[in-house]
């Protein structure tokens, strides 16, 4: 049964400030708040370009019956599931608990499905009578601003808007303060037989740079909770990685894609130094094992014939991240920081590109910039957007102070 309700007529609990689904020449309703905090129930949203990410908060104290009623009827859906359809999933492995935000405890859930979904996604808010539990959603990315009427019109929900890399830094920084396992980096990058992942202390984070590897790449200078700078971008990106894939192996996931490149080998497609030099160019330390044109040797008929899809898999992953690491080293350089921060759902399930990152920043660097990577991956713009709501609304859309001390936000 379809549960769609005139927001004016919902049922109010203990507001105190009641929301009207109308936007009158552009205005955005207040955000129906329970004493100091919005009503529950507490989501963000991040709609990308390729993924969407929901975030939801469960709270595990007790706040009257009317609360305990949608969390109860959002359990019987959301986190009772791990999968959502054919292409809906929840990271149940990132599963936060115990986490503390407007002075509530309770578990952070992360959900992710494609963007191509979103319709769906409406269709679905709408049967389980999400309009009628959820006053407002939090929103960030490009689909906050694309999706909005569709919201509007199909469900009678507003989005709340906020801006997607104000909503990274903050994401981050709040997962950080909240996970002491969250960040690692590589401990021999140079040398795959002793290298492994290691827990890093970030409790000095400033500054650092961020490399958000989504669709497209965004890099952020940051320099303190409340001061950063996109500093540079590129349009090679996990989208650009996926959508090579997709032409030249017939795959049509990214899992598919990612399995295929495990099984490849690059140096089959790869024109190398030694292709050129026969060796090591020694004046300039490049080594004979360095790519030294990527795909370059793909112009020769032979050559062609004897590659896999597998090899083509991993040349496009590896050309895809090699770039990506020569951005990031230089804006790191220009910009005189050290530790780079590479997160987005690129790595996802993609040690290959880590590790490869981690490499590259330390051998390009001789040692002097280090490449870190967080648990969490693409979830923080999610989280957020979803940590916006706990701003008073006079400061709801500006900059608000984050101090970086673990604190109950
Ligand atoms: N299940 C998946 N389906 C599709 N892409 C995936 C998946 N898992 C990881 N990826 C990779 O993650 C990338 C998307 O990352 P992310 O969710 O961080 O970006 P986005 O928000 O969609 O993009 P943008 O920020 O540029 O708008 C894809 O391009 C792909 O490389
Ligand atoms: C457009 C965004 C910010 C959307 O998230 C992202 O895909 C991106 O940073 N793309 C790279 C754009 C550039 O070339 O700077």
């Amino acid at each position: 049964m379809e549960s769609v309700t005139n927001q004016s007529s919902r049922k109010s609990g203990d507001e105190t400030v009641s929301t009207s689904p109308v936007l009158v020449n552009g205005f955005t309703p207040p955000i129906a708040v329970s004493g100091d905090n919005p009503s529950m129930p507490w989501f963000g949203m991040d709609i990308g370009g390729t993924l969407a990410k929901l975030v939801y908060f469960e709270p595990c104290d007790d706040h009257g019956r009317d609360e305990a009623e949608t969390v109860t009827n959002i359990r019987k859906y959301l986190t009772r599931n791990a999968a959502y359809g054919k292409t809906g999933h929840r990271d149940v492995h990132l599963q936060m608990d115990q986490v503390c935000i407007g002075g509530r405890h309770g578990s952070l859930h992360f959900i992710r499905f494609p963007t191509t979904e979103m319709s769906e996604f409406v269709t679905l808010a709408k049967r389980k009578g999400l309009a009628q539990m959820a006053h407002t959603i939090c929103a960030t990315g490009g689909g906050a601003y694309k999706y909005e009427a569709e919201f509007q019109k199909e469900v009678n929900l507003v989005l709340h808007k906020f801006d997607e890399l104000d909503s990274l830094i903050r994401g981050l920084q709040f997962i950080e303060e909240n996970n002491d396992q969250e960040v690692f980096y590589y401990s021999n990058p140079r040398d795959p037989a002793t290298n492994s992942k290691v827990v890093y202390d970030f409790s000095d984070p400033y500054p650092f740079l961020v490399v958000n590897i989504g669709s497209g790449v965004s890099i952020l200078a940051v320099h303190g909770p409340e001061n950063y700078s996109r500093v540079s971008g590129s349009s090679l990106g996990g989208g650009t990685f996926l959508g090579l894939c997709c032409l030249l192996t017939g795959c049509s996931t990214y899992e598919e894609a990612i399995e295929l490149a495990e099984k490849g080998d690059s140096h089959r497609v790869d024109k190398l130094v030694k292709d050129i030099y026969g060796g090591d160019y020694e004046r300039f330390e490049l080594p004979g094992d360095l790519v030294a044109s990527s795909f370059g040797n793909m112009h020769c008929v032979d050559r062609r014939a004897n590659v896999t899809k597998e090899d083509l898999a991993r040349a496009t992953l590896v050309t895809i991240t090699n770039n990506i690491g020569s951005i990031a080293r230089m804006c790191a350089k220009n910009e005189g920081i050290e530790r780079v921060v590479f997160v987005g759902n690129f790595l996802r399930i993609n040690p290959i590109s880590m590790e490869l990152l981690a490499y590259a920043m330390d051998f390009w660097s001789a040692g002097h910039q280090k490449a870190l990577f967080l648990e969490h991956e693409g979830y923080f713009g999610a989280v957020g957007c979803l940590l916006e709501l706990m701003k008073p609304p006079s400061i709801r859309k500006s900059r608000s102070q984050i101090s970086h001390t673990h604190q109950c936000y």
